[in-house]
């Protein structure tokens, strides 16, 4: 599936407070750890509202070619099916942190090679640790002069494991790579993260949380360690939550129109941040309640600055920066440096975007700083990259004339987020 053509859009501006009630897709990251330990399950196991977006149909895209029945013909309901993992296969990662991050120590328990490459962009984002950790794990991989991408796994059917220490500062979805795979590897194995900080802890969690629902024995007690032990997983049904972070710009609405804005179908209990979510936008001014029709974000119109390290919700940076560029007060966005190496350098775009629109947005190495000044409308670009387009749509909202140069990109996690946000704002 090629990167989309971009396609340019003019987000809707609200003339009144938003008020909705919305269906939005399941979790990206919930998704892809349900395809991965299926694979590698004993038996069948179905995804209950799966996501259906460019990087997870990369993700089934990638299995199948090693030899996985994963059916998506359903919208609802996907199955999938284990078969013997085999090359010679090609996995496009397209542009999915998570493809290219999960799948080579899947590729390494299959029996030939398994080519891997993606978008101009992926090719920049970090993975040498994981591909340093599998080689001394015992798998065979060749690479770019560069160190990553396009790369083979060569692949003997089986991965010793054992103990590998690696520096996963740089993505948490270094870790969840090495121990989605791990009950299948002949020793399991015990990951240590040494290093700056690793980001993103409530990814891992989710990972931890995943395994241990599929029957992996696996211990994280002690902080930056994990390991998991060698054994079959059991197929089973997974019911995929609403993704929260592509909620985000939803419920950011609510926040700077003064209105409110409920999403449908969230669980009791969540495999996702939401509690950094209350918080966060507690702080700006917003209230987050649980109800049994959903998880509702009510706002008064007036947004408060944000001081914040985000270095664990990264991926929620964009929204928040958004939101920061139309407060009352400056915000300073702490801890998140590693959002570099998302899609795009995060820091940098927001900077600049936000700043042509008027606010006073200045980057560190991992902080932004924001003053909110009056802003204007001019050409919001999204550098291919879905968060930066919710950002965008976000000051489009109450900001007439905001032109995203591009929203195609949203399909990466969300392709119906253009007709989806006109139907939030307009109320049809
Ligand atoms: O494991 C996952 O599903 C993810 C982990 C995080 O990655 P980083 O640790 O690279 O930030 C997050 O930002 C990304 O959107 C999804
Ligand atoms: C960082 C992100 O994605 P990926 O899974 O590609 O890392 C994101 O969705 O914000």
């Amino acid at each position: 599936m090629a990167n989309p053509a971009h396609v340019p859009w003019t987000p809707p501006t609200a003339a009144e407070p938003v008020a909705a009630t919305v269906q939005l897709p399941g979790s990206k990251s919930m998704t892809a750890r349900a395809l991965v330990l299926s694979a590698i399950g004993v038996g069948p196991s179905t995804l209950a509202r799966p996501l259906r977006a460019r990087d997870t149909e990369m993700m089934a895209g990638g299995l199948r070619a090693m030899g996985v029945s994963v059916s998506t013909v359903d919208d609802e309901r996907w199955v999938v099916r284990p078969g013997t993992l085999q090359g010679p296969a090609h996995v496009d990662v397209g542009q999915a942190g998570t493809v290219l991050r999960f799948m080579p120590a899947i590729a390494g328990l299959a029996q030939g090679p398994v080519t891997f490459d993606g978008d101009p962009s992926v090719r920049q984002r970090p993975l040498r640790p994981l591909l340093d950790a599998l080689r001394s794990l015992g798998v065979s991989i060749d690479t770019a002069p560069s160190g990553g991408l396009p790369l083979t796994v060569r692949g003997t059917g089986r991965v010793t494991g054992g103990e590998v220490v690696l520096d996963a500062s740089a993505s948490s979805q270094l870790v969840s790579g090495l121990l989605l795979a791990a009950p299948d590897f002949d020793r399991g194995v015990v990951v240590r993260h040494v290093g700056p900080a690793m980001p993103s802890a409530p990814h891992v969690r989710m990972t931890v949380q995943m395994l241990r629902a599929a029957g992996a024995g696996i211990d994280d007690s002690v902080r930056d360690v994990w390991s998991v032990e060698p054994g079959k997983l059991s197929g089973r049904g997974w019911t995929i939550e609403p993704d929260l972070s592509g909620a985000m710009p939803f419920f950011a609405a609510a926040l700077v129109t003064g209105g409110s804005v409920t999403l449908l179908g969230w669980p009791r209990s969540s495999a996702q941040p939401v509690e950094r979510l209350r918080a966060l936008l507690g702080q700006m001014g917003g209230e987050v309640t649980l109800g049994t029709d959903g998880l509702t974000v009510r706002g008064t119109g007036v947004v408060h600055g944000l001081d914040a390290d985000l270095s664990e919700v990264g991926e929620m940076t964009p929204v928040l920066a958004a939101l920061g560029a139309l407060a009352d007060s400056p915000s300073r966005l702490r801890g998140i440096g590693h959002i570099r190496g998302h899609e795009t350098d995060r820091l940098t775009a927001l900077a600049r975007e936000l700043s042509a629109l008027g606010a006073s947005v200045t980057d560190t190495a991992d902080d932004l700083e924001i003053t909110p000044r009056p802003l204007r409308g001019g050409v919001f670009h999204t550098y291919d990259d879905h968060r930066m387009a919710h950002a965008g749509a976000v000051v489009g909202l109450v900001v007439p004339g905001v032109e995203l140069d591009d929203v195609a990109c949203t399909s990466k996690t969300m392709p119906d987020f253009p007709a989806l946000w006109s139907a939030m704002v307009t109320g049809k």
